[in-house]
């Protein structure tokens, strides 16, 4: 398949294509990015790479992150992991507060932001230098020592990270927070603000699609059947309140960030990477998930 040729010809089709999402400004060091940036790579599970546009510019990539986070905490807890968080889709924004009191401080998945909270905790119970831990853990399965976080995201996430301090405060109050809230937000804040490209991005989730092998390296990462149940939670939570819609359109396990990326696996195929820092109302890539839904649509294959 060339692939290279088929994103030529989605991205013609996408100049017709109306934009009307917004950047997100919430954070705001996300709302200086350049809204019309357009990237994509994909890499195949035998190694073959296909890049396009910005595929080799840096950006946030935000939630994206919470896969990687929730990949190493199944590793270390395997299922104990779950009495503390569900895998429900929420059916809420990412950041909604109303659904964690009715359930008693257990958020619905690890992809929304208190459960990804969770998570948090769980990290810096269990590692010793819990940020530098999980860098060298994200620069494993990438295969990259370069990945890191960003300070100048991390200040700007703290200044106005008021409704996030709100859920782990509300968690806590449960006993669902066992470290000091402050040190697990900075690890939180911190992990939302790995930066990576496009290309970096799909080489590194490409274990998804291997069955928990990094195909580069042969290293295993998570088993199979770990790896069946984070792609699983992917395709039912990737997307918050819009988890539903991107299942029906594109047909394959994902997950979004606010930067505007969006990384999305088939299974013994490939994983691929979109980055188009316009969102829509429920926070997710629009023009990403417009070119997603062409390329399923175009290569007639997708998990269904
Ligand atoms: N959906 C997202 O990417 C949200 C992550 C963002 N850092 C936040 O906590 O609000």
């Amino acid at each position: 398949m060339e692939y290279q040729k088929l994103f030529i010809k989605i991205n013609n089709g996408l100049q017709e294509f109306h934009d009307l999402g917004q950047v997100a400004d919430y954070i705001p060091e996300l709302g200086k990015v350049n809204p019309n940036k357009f990237g994509v790579h994909l890499t195949t599970v035998d190694k073959q790479h296909f890049g396009f546009g910005d595929a080799n510019e840096k950006f946030s990539i935000q939630s994206i992150s919470k896969v990687l986070a929730l990949t190493l905490a199944y590793t270390l807890e395997d299922e104990n992991l779950f009495k503390r968080v569900g895998v429900e889709p929420s059916g809420t924004p990412f950041n909604s507060l109303f659904q964690l009191e009715a359930d008693n401080g257990i958020p619905r998945n690890p992809f929304i932001n208190a459960g990804a909270i969770v998570i948090s905790d769980v990290l810096v119970s269990h590692l010793k230098n819990p940020k530098e831990d999980f860098i060298q853990f994200v620069q494993q399965v990438a295969e990259n020592s370069e990945i890191s976080f960003c300070e100048r995201i991390v200040a700007s996430e703290k200044s106005c990270g008021f409704r996030n301090m709100a859920l782990a405060n509300l968690m806590k109050s449960f006993g669902n927070i066992k470290n000091d809230i402050d040190e697990v937000m900075d690890f939180y804040f911190n992990l939302c603000s790995i930066e990576m490209t496009c290309q970096e991005l799909s080489k590194t989730f490409l274990f998804l699609a291997n069955h928990g092998v990094c195909p580069f390296t042969n290293t295993i990462i998570l088993t199979p059947s770990k790896t069946k149940r984070i792609n699983s939670i992917m395709q039912s939570c990737g997307f918050y309140d819009e988890a539903g819609e991107f299942s029906f359109k594109v047909g394959l396990p994902g997950k979004s960030g606010v930067g505007g990326g969006i990384v999305a696996i088939h299974p013994e195929k490939y994983s691929i990477a979109v980055w188009s820092p316009k969102l829509n109302k429920k926070g997710n890539s629009n023009k990403g998930i417009e070119f997603l839904e062409r390329f399923t649509s175009e290569t007639k294959i997708s998990i269904f």
